[in-house]
């Protein structure tokens, strides 16, 4: 079975893509047990954009890295489309991250000596696919994100804005049916996080994919389907 028949015949099913149960995590600082997660149950549904809320400190970025299987829990679980994410080996954790999931977090940025198509190609490599498809679905990524006639610059000859668009482009390419992204528009003004917003809205669209973010801002959660909001490691909504 192919990877789209796949995920066509999961999509059939009525579960989430992502379900969260009871999740801890806790974290040895010296000789003290530090409880960041304290019991977390959270869904993500296919096609849908879900917030996470909260305080610096919270627990967000902590969450975020189990959903993508970069740290796992301490209690609790996590499925992932149908399969036990959080106790497969870190070996098929790291094909599932690989081929089903796109991340934008910081320490996933783009390289500085690659060009947008360069970057953008680079997720296509990682994650096997065939090559005489990249060159199709590199060109299809920009445009969607709007970037087709600057795909030859490197990151420092972009704005702010225009890189965030790159990396949104890298982190779909190899069609993930989740994208994760820790505090997407952060760096960017108000006019250039409705832009992103708008983006995200438009890939959930075309592109079949569910997106869970943390975020600070106010403004951008009304674009939400679902909004979790976190106080010390539990969600109060
Ligand atoms: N590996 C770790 N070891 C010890 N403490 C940790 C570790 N990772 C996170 N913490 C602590 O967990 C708490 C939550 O951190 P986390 O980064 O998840 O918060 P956040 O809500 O994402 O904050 P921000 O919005 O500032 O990024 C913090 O007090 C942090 O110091």
């Amino acid at each position: 079975m192919n990877k789209e028949t796949e995920v066509h015949n999961d999509a059939a099913s009525n579960a989430p893509l992502l379900e969260v149960k009871e999740m801890e995590r806790s974290f040895q600082v010296g000789s003290k047990e530090l409880h960041v997660l304290k019991g977390i149950n959270m869904k993500v549904e296919r096609q849908k954009l879900v917030m996470l809320k909260g305080r610096s400190g919270s627990g967000k970025t902590t969450l975020l890295n189990s959903l993508g299987g970069l740290d796992t829990p301490s209690k609790g679980a996590i499925h992932f489309n149908g399969k036990p994410f959080s106790t497969l080996s870190d070996k098929q954790r790291t094909k599932i991250r690989r081929n089903d999931m796109g991340f934008i977090f910081q320490a996933f940025a783009l390289m500085p000596l690659l060009s947008a198509y360069e970057n953008v190609e680079l997720s296509l490599r990682m994650a096997n696919k065939p090559k005489k498809e990249w060159k199709d679905r590199v060109e299809e990524c920009l445009e969607l994100v709007g970037l087709e006639k600057r795909m030859h610059h490197r990151p420092f000859e972009l704005s702010g804005g225009e890189q965030q668009r790159v990396a949104i482009a890298k982190a779909i390419a190899h069609r993930p049916i989740l994208l994760l992204a820790d505090e997407p528009t952060a760096e960017l003004d108000t006019a250039m996080s409705a832009q992103v917003m708008a983006l995200f809205q438009n890939i959930i669209r075309n592109e079949q994919i569910a997106i869970c973010m943390t975020t600070h801002d106010p403004t951008i959660l009304e674009v939400a389907d679902h909004v979790y909001e976190m106080v010390d490691g539990k969600f109060i909504s």
